[in-house]
């Protein structure tokens, strides 16, 4: 049983959703982590993603704590908006001293901005955050820059989780002796974590062969059109069949995983790679997009068979690293200056991690672990 710093409990009173914070780790007084929506969101669920934040903020040296948000309700609901701004209007005290937060699966970043600013009347998502420092006029100047940026036309919170993704995944590829040239990969989501991997890794030469949605799978043995599948989908990440060539073959939604590429990278939902679908899997590497979305078990038999995980706390980090980036490590406000900071980062970290793990036999995960400060990520079961 995970036990965690402090967890609230919320309900809706009007649609009666629940709705949780959790913060596994406090440092400085503070935390940071997004929030979810998703209808079958557990208070569990929130408290293991709240882990995965506090190994993210320490693995990119940020001196700050993990928490995770969720709200146990579908985001395509139509009322969904004003439930989450009921569930933010409830959490205002804490927002304002404890916690900077951002979007994560089926919220946006827009929609809790605009919540935060407009409606609770807070300066930014990051208050809590902002608060703690010295120069905090200049730096929520240099925030505000740098989190309006985008790249063909794509907002750079998006694009630098994708472009994270993107180079965990060529420093781990070529570490197992192969080129991203020559690489195939396989995808399961393709919403703004998903679609940005995809564009970034077909930017570098890999072959998206097959990109599971809601839906279902869709896939070519000679790559898929990353950019016609750009346009082809939706905000929620669904890809509008219809749009797309008749060659492209529909598969079921698990097809993603029973593909022979080198590369599965899951993108979506907790636990896609479990105990009962692991023996399906034929690639050597997996990158976790998304946040746990390998189970602990099935990691274990998955090793045993050499097939390497990348942890999302290193995968996945470049969306939070722009924070970091821009609050804490005087990065300017430019495009370039913050990829180049995420590309040394990223890629230090999976370059020591691997051979860390090669030299240990542990784990990936187990590594990245070792690696980091004890002090920030003791942890209690
Ligand atoms: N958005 C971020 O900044 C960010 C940063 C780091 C990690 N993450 C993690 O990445 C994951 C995805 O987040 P997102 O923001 O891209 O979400 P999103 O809501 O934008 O997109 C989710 C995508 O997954 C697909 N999907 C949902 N259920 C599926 C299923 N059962 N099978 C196949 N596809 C399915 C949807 O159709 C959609 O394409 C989450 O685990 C999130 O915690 C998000």
């Amino acid at each position: 049983m995970l036990t965690s710093y402090l967890v609230t409990e919320w309900t809706d009173p009007i649609t009666k959703a629940k709705g949780y914070v959790a913060f596994d780790s406090v440092v400085n007084g503070v935390a940071g982590g997004g929030i979810r929506m998703r209808e079958g969101v557990t208070k569990e669920e929130v408290q293991r993603l709240a882990r995965t934040m506090t190994l993210k903020v320490a693995a990119l040296d940020q001196p700050i704590g993990g928490v995770k948000g969720g709200i146990d309700y579908p985001s395509t609901a139509p009322d969904s908006k004003e439930v989450l701004k009921r569930f933010l209007e409830a959490h205002k005290p804490i927002l304002m001293h404890m916690w900077g937060t951002s979007e994560d699966l089926g919220t946006r970043k827009e929609d809790i901005e605009h919540i935060i600013v407009h409606d609770l009347g807070l300066q930014s998502s990051a208050e809590a955050l902002l608060n703690k420092l010295d120069n905090k006029e200049m730096i929520m100047s240099n925030l505000n820059k740098g989190l309006q940026l985008s790249v063909d036309g794509i907002p750079i919170v998006e694009v630098a989780t994708g472009y994270g993704v993107s180079v965990a995944t060529i420093e781990a590829v070529q570490w197992l002796g192969k080129d991203i040239n020559a690489a195939t990969v396989s995808i399961q989501g393709f919403g703004s974590v998903g679609a940005t991997t995809a564009k970034s890794l077909s930017k570098e030469g890999a072959k998206i062969v097959a990109v599971a949605d809601v839906n279902g799978t869709i896939f070519h043995p000679d790559g898929l059109d990353i950019d016609l599948l750009l346009q082809a989908k939706d905000e929620k990440g669904n890809i509008h069949r219809e749009m797309l060539p008749a060659e492209y073959e529909n598969l079921p939604r698990s097809a993603w995983l029973e593909q022979e590429v080198d590369v599965l990278i899951p993108a979506a939902i907790a636990d896609a790679i479990n105990e009962d679908n692991q023996s399906s899997i034929k690639a050597q590497l997996i990158v976790e997009a998304a946040n746990i979305p390998v189970t602990e078990e099935a990691e274990r038999i998955l090793f045993e068979k050499e097939v390497y995980v990348i942890p999302d706390f290193i995968a996945n980090s470049g969306g939070g690293g722009i924070f970091g980036a821009l609050m804490y490590k005087n990065v300017s406000p430019d495009v370039e200056s913050i990829l180049g900071y995420l590309n040394k980062q990223i890629s230090g970290a999976t370059k020591s991690m691997l051979s860390q793990s090669a030299e240990q036999k542990i784990t990936p995960r187990q590594a990245a672990i070792q690696q980091l400060d004890k002090d920030r990520v003791t942890l209690s079961e």
